[in-house]
């Protein structure tokens, strides 16, 4: 059903789907938080000025407790609601843990033009000074505003708004926890309204997630003073399709790990190359055990996409039969 106005002009219709976070936790006295408010305690009955909003929920869970089944069922219902003729945007609540993986999943499936846009709080819903309810707010007037058409899926965030590839969570407690790699948030929110500043540039949209993403394993495996190969192999072992190794620099290992990634891609195992460093791209340029010898020795830069992100990338894609090769990758890296 339509909603109007009184000139007769269509009003902006946002879905806010909750899954759980610290925007929906509170705790028993003396207890640890524990996320269980729904969609409609979160929106409360303050109203959205000219949005009308409605509520759906989805599971309450701390997003520290996701899996892929999850992030497929999210992808399912922000698909079923922008699929809807009166809906202008959607609102995914979220815990920040891993908004970065949802966030980015949404991002690389969804193909129009309507605002997808995920939020969440770093302090919780019963305290005192929690910032869901402004968050949630400020990310309702995203979801709703023409200027954040066609940017994808977004992060809106203590008035900040981020796209989501790039992104990642770059502070545990701080206010506003998100940080986008090589590159700033692309607008703010705030009592002005919405500001675009500039458009994130997105490559065509994948095939949504199947129940095969549920269990495509796909590993992350750091690289540190003294690592060998025993964790990449047992990952191996324990069914991963890939294994994202984070890298230390620009993406380096060593011998051990350079030895193990020449068996490992004659097996058929996909080994991308990322790095631990919390910002900025791979770039292969030692040898001896650095990234110009792993990548000779078949591993996949994943450029400046961080870790999690590389992660989620490649589960999906393996999920889908997709062959994953320099090629494939090439526009998502
Ligand atoms: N701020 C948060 O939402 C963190 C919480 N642990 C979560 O990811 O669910």
């Amino acid at each position: 059903m339509s909603v109007r106005t009184e000139d007769g002009s269509r009003k902006a219709r946002v879905v806010v789907i909750a899954t759980g976070g610290t925007i929906a936790s509170s705790s028993e006295p003396g207890g640890p938080a524990v996320a269980r408010r729904t969609a409609a305690q979160l929106l409360g009955s303050t109203g959205y000025g000219d949005v009308e909003v409605e509520g759906r929920d989805l599971f309450s869970l701390g997003s520290y407790l996701l899996g892929h089944h999850e992030l497929r069922l999210i992808a399912e219902a922000v698909a079923a609601e922008i699929a809807r003729d009166d809906v202008t945007g959607v609102v995914v609540t979220h815990g920040t843990d891993t908004m970065e993986e949802t966030a980015f999943l949404l991002d690389l499936v969804h193909g129009g033009d309507k605002p997808v846009v995920l939020t969440g709080a770093q302090r919780a819903a019963d305290q005192p000074d929690s910032d869901g309810p402004r968050n949630l707010r400020e990310a309702v007037a995203v979801a709703a505003s023409p200027d954040a058409r066609g940017c994808g899926a977004l992060i809106s965030f203590a008035g900040r708004i981020f796209a989501a590839r790039g992104t990642r969570k770059a502070h545990t407690v701080a206010a506003q926890p998100f940080r986008t790699l090589d590159g700033g948030p692309i607008g703010r929110v705030d009592a002005t309204g919405v500001h675009i500043t500039a458009r994130p540039v997105r490559p065509a949209p994948l095939d949504p997630p199947g129940p095969r993403f549920d269990d495509t394993r796909v590993d992350v495996v750091t690289v540190h003073p003294g690592a060998d190969a025993a964790l990449a192999r047992a990952a191996v072992r324990a069914g991963a399709r890939a294994v994202v190794l984070a890298g230390t620099g620009v993406g380096n290992a060593n011998h051990a790990l350079l030895d193990w990634i020449t068996e490992a891609v004659a097996e058929g195992t996909v080994v991308a190359l990322s790095t631990r460093v919390a910002e900025g791209p791979v770039v292969p340029t030692y040898g001896n055990g650095g990234g110009v010898d792993l990548v000779r020795a078949g591993a996949l830069s994943m450029g400046g996409l961080p870790v999690y992100q590389a992660r989620l990338l490649l589960a999906l894609l393996l999920s889908q039969g997709v062959s994953v090769t320099r090629q494939a990758l090439a526009a998502h890296v």
